[in-house]
């Protein structure tokens, strides 16, 4: 039968961004209500993309669709303002208490933007500001990593050769006890490497958000007008055989130069984008790196992961909000502990 993992994973990376985000460990239904409304406020900015447009006149022409844009938004604040005063209350009480202990803590995104001090503005963001920040954070992390995820792993159940070797980089890595578990990612060069060829084979997006030209210019021979809007296409780069030998084949060794660290922000060289690069690249491509590198280690240290019998693990892409599987994976898993 198998496991299908996909469900898994997204509640799995929902629940790490949640407590980032709010800095409390919540409850699996307080997470439940959390992806669910924020699952419909990202479809609603995809049905709704016409009332960008014409912003004011649509707001007379589409009043029932702002209607449900508006309710929508109530629904998310009535879930977020209560986490966000709870944040609020236990920074006051430890500000007036423990101010040197809190300095120590970790901070969560709801409490950096609590602290925040809009300096032209003279005044601190509101709570209204503060959802409409979380919900870009977990809209913005969620989707795209869990989709990554769900990729990594389907390739590592379709070629057990490419597991097992990532299983012995694991094991080497647990003898050897290096200090940390971030010291320990960092050593295990055959994981990175999987996770590139995964992000170069299917990146979560296959073009990055709009860029807008600021000043009309001429690259490779074509004039691009002031306020033009560029899509890159992120996808097309990772398979172009200019840049990369035999670019439909899943081969992790390709990053494996030398010991050389393949370098994701293209500040060197640009031979793949998953991430965007430059100025506007992804915030939190180091987050992601590091989730990805911590969810596949644990996951093939702790289990073996076979393919269901019959089941080749179809690698069709589809679109939800991120190109993902069009048959999510279904996996036999094992515990190696036995
Ligand atoms: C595998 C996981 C991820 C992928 C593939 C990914 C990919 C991207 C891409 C392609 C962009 C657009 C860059 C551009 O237009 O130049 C972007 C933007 C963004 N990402 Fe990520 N991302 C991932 C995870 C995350 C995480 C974990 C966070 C937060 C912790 C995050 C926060 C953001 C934000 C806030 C933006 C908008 C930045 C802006 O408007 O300039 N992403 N991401």
């Amino acid at each position: 039968m198998g496991v299908i993992l996909l469900d898994h994973i997204k509640h799995a990376i929902f629940s790490l961004l949640a407590f980032m985000c709010f800095g409390e460990k919540l409850d699996d239904v307080q997470i439940n209500q959390i992806m669910d409304v924020q699952h419909r406020a990202l479809l609603a900015t995809i049905r709704f993309k016409i009332l960008d447009i014409f912003p004011r006149v649509g707001k007379l022409i589409f009043r029932n669709r702002w209607k449900e844009v508006y309710a929508i938004r109530k629904e998310v604040e009535s879930v977020f303002i209560p986490l966000i005063k709870a944040k609020y209350k236990v920074e006051r009480a430890n500000s007036e208490v423990h101010q040197e202990e809190e300095e120590e803590k970790t901070s969560s995104y709801v409490d950096t933007l609590l602290n925040l001090e809009l300096t032209e503005a003279k005044r601190k963001l509101t709570n209204e500001e503060i959802v409409s920040l979380c919900g870009e954070f977990l809209g913005a992390a969620s989707d795209t990593t869990s989709t990554a995820l769900q990729w990594i792993m389907a390739y590592l159940v379709k070629y057990p050769a490419i597991q097992e070797k990532l299983y012995k980089e694991i094991v080497r890595a647990e003898e050897n006890r290096y200090k940390s578990i971030t010291e320990d990612l960092m050593k295990l060069s055959y994981l990175k490497a999987v996770i590139l060829e995964s992000l170069r084979r299917h990146p979560p997006s296959h073009f990055l958000l709009p860029h807008r030209v600021t000043e009309e210019m001429e690259l490779n021979g074509y004039a691009l007008p002031k306020n033009a809007i560029i899509y890159f296409m992120a996808r097309e780069m990772g398979l172009d055989s200019n840049m990369w030998e035999d670019p439909m084949e899943f081969k992790p060794e390709r990053f494996l130069v030398d010991g050389e660290t393949f370098d994701i922000t293209g500040s060197r060289e640009i031979k793949m984008m998953p991430f965007g690069v430059g100025r506007r690249i992804c915030p939190g491509y180091d987050f992601a790196m590091f989730h990805l590198e911590y969810f596949v280690a644990n996951l093939i240290w702790r289990f073996e992961w076979k393919p269901v019998e019959g089941d080749d693990v179809d690698l069709t892409e589809g679109l939800d909000f991120t190109f993902t599987m069009k048959n999510p994976l279904r996996a036999r898993i094992s515990s190696r502990l036995n």
